[in-house]
């Protein structure tokens, strides 16, 4: 029996830190690590959705701060997105974790477009489901792509596995006087303008009273100790 605190879970996964060490890209022995880590959650018997970010490769901001047309910028970060997708699928085959890909813009020669019941059949028959494409629409992130499929596919819970450990008073990589929270509610998260998760993401996840964790991808063992319902970084609650 698993003594798992949750039942089906989104795991939002940073693009960023695919890289590990690396300049850019996907980095093999960060990506076989978090896989390992995704295998051992999804024998527990809890149902994983994971929303992949794009940063490693393209980000819509970048190109659109060097005189890009914002909106063609947001569409190829959100087909970086699908590289990682399929990247991390991959990975999934060779460890023997049974995965789909179901991406919000459709390239069906390539991958499942997204539809929300197959997706969850998918979760109960023990896949794991990575969404990638983020939302499919520009002018969002996919922080904003994790609340939304969170809500949709009734995840207990969105787990933010990214650079810093937790939510802090303030950018920590800034200040280093910042301090880490360990609970925070969402207004007290919004009403500070903590920018660990974009505001829309943050008052999604609020509207749902779909809490948010927020710690690690680089500290080993973190995302089973969410999973087990015990203490790691930071949860942001209603
Ligand atoms: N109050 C805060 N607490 C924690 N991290 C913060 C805060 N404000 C800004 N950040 C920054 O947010 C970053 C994580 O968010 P983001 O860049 O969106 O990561 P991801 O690539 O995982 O989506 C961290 O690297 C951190 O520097
Ligand atoms: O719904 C979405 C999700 C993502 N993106 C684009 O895809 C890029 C990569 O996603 P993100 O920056 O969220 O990735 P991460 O920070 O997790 O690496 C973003 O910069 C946006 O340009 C988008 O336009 N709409």
């Amino acid at each position: 029996m698993s003594a798992a605190a949750y039942k089906r879970i989104l795991l939002k996964l940073s693009g960023e830190a695919l890289m590990g060490d690396d300049a850019y890209g996907i980095n093999e022995e960060v990506v076989s690590r978090i896989v390992a880590e995704i295998t051992e959650v999804n024998r527990l018997g809890v149902q994983v959705g994971v929303v992949i970010g794009g940063g490693n490769i393209f980000r819509g901001m970048k190109g659109a701060a060097s005189g890009m047309d914002r909106a063609t910028a947001d569409y190829m970060g959100m087909l970086a997105t699908v590289m990682n997708a399929m990247a991390l699928a991959d990975a999934m085959r060779r460890n023997d974790l049974e995965a789909r890909v179901q991406s919000a813009l459709r390239i069906d020669q390539v991958v499942e477009p997204y539809i929300r019941g197959r997706a969850i059949r998918h979760l109960e028959e023990g896949r794991v489901v990575i969404f990638a494409a983020g939302t499919g629409n520009p002018f969002f992130t996919t922080d904003t792509a994790a609340a939304l499929r969170g809500s949709e596919i009734g995840a207990q819970i969105v787990l933010k596995a990214t650079k810093v450990d937790g939510v802090y008073t303030a950018d920590p990589k800034k200040d280093p006087q910042a301090q880490r929270y360990h609970r925070i509610s969402f207004d007290e998260a919004i009403g500070r303008n903590l920018a660990v998760l974009d505001a829309t993401a943050f008052a999604l996840c609020r509207d749902q009273k779909l809490p948010i964790n927020v710690f690690s991808i680089f500290k080993p063992g973190a995302l089973t100790r969410v999973v087990m319902g015990e203490d790691e970084g930071t949860l942001v609650h209603s």
